[in-house]
């Protein structure tokens, strides 16, 4: 169901908000001067939905989104994550925050080329030295949520776009994120295979409780979403400016 008339100052009324941002301010120097890209801006997301964020080009959608994931470190403002306030100068907290809780999807797959999907689904797992087999179970199992049961043994360049970024989500899932930060996700697909994309993403959120954030610059897609939101001169709307 897509609401694109709720109001950002309902926003912290969401139904169990896991990730809340409050004041967020970001600007940066450029030839012209500081330019501020994120003025105050109010969020929050809940576990269950996919909230959809849209904006002009370069309104400042992925700067948003890699504070949100704790990527970029805002000027100003809170981050409460699972209820506690992120401390942005504590890199040991943040990176374990990252691993534990936050998934990133991107507009590229950015898969390894050399191993096949379960492989490259099982990386973060790796990287966290989990037992072999306990890996190769958890990687199966979110290969098996996006419908790539047949494709374990499939390499990156043998699978088709719409493919290749499921095996990304399987990857960006498989640690169970309570969120989900989609950056684009079906920019480089057709239109069917980003409507399969998002249909996957809406099912994690919903069958599994997690929250999702898609930026997207797809109306069709953030109409379905849960919630919708448009970021326009450096705020979150809940209507189109
Ligand atoms: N590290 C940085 N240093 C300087 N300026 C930056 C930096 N990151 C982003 N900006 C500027 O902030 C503005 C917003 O960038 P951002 O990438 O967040 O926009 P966007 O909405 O995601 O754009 P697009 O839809 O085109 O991807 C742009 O003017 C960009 O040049």
């Amino acid at each position: 169901m897509s609401d694109s008339t709720i109001d950002t100052s309902q926003d912290a009324q969401a139904a169990q908000p896991f990730m809340q941002a409050h004041g967020i301010c970001k600007s940066f120097q450029s030839a012209a001067g500081r330019e501020t890209v994120l003025g105050a801006v109010q969020v929050s997301v809940g576990l269950g939905e996919v909230l959809a964020i849209t904006a002009p080009s370069g309104a400042g959608k992925s700067t948003l989104l890699k504070i949100l994931g704790t990527l970029e470190t805002p000027d100003a403002g809170t981050l409460r994550c699972g209820g506690e306030i992120v401390d942005f100068r504590n890199r040991r907290q943040l990176a374990q925050l990252r691993a534990r809780s936050i998934g990133f999807v991107f507009q590229r797959f950015n898969l390894v080329p050399f191993l096949d999907a379960q492989e490259n689904v099982e990386l973060p797992l790796k990287l966290r030295r989990m037992p072999r087999q306990q890996r190769r179970c958890q990687a199966q199992a979110a290969l098996a949520l996006m419908g790539l049961e047949s494709k374990r043994a499939a390499m990156p360049a043998t699978l088709s776009g719409g493919e290749q970024q499921r095996v990304a989500i399987a990857r960006a899932i498989v640690g169970a994120p309570s969120l989900l930060l989609c950056d684009e996700p079906t920019g480089s697909l057709g239109e069917q295979a980003g409507q399969q994309i998002f249909e996957l993403l809406h099912t994690f959120a919903h069958a599994h409780r997690r929250a999702v954030v898609l930026v997207t610059h797809n109306e069709s897609l953030a109409r379905q979403a849960t919630r919708r939101l448009y970021l326009h001169n450096g705020a979150l709307q809940g209507h189109a400016p």
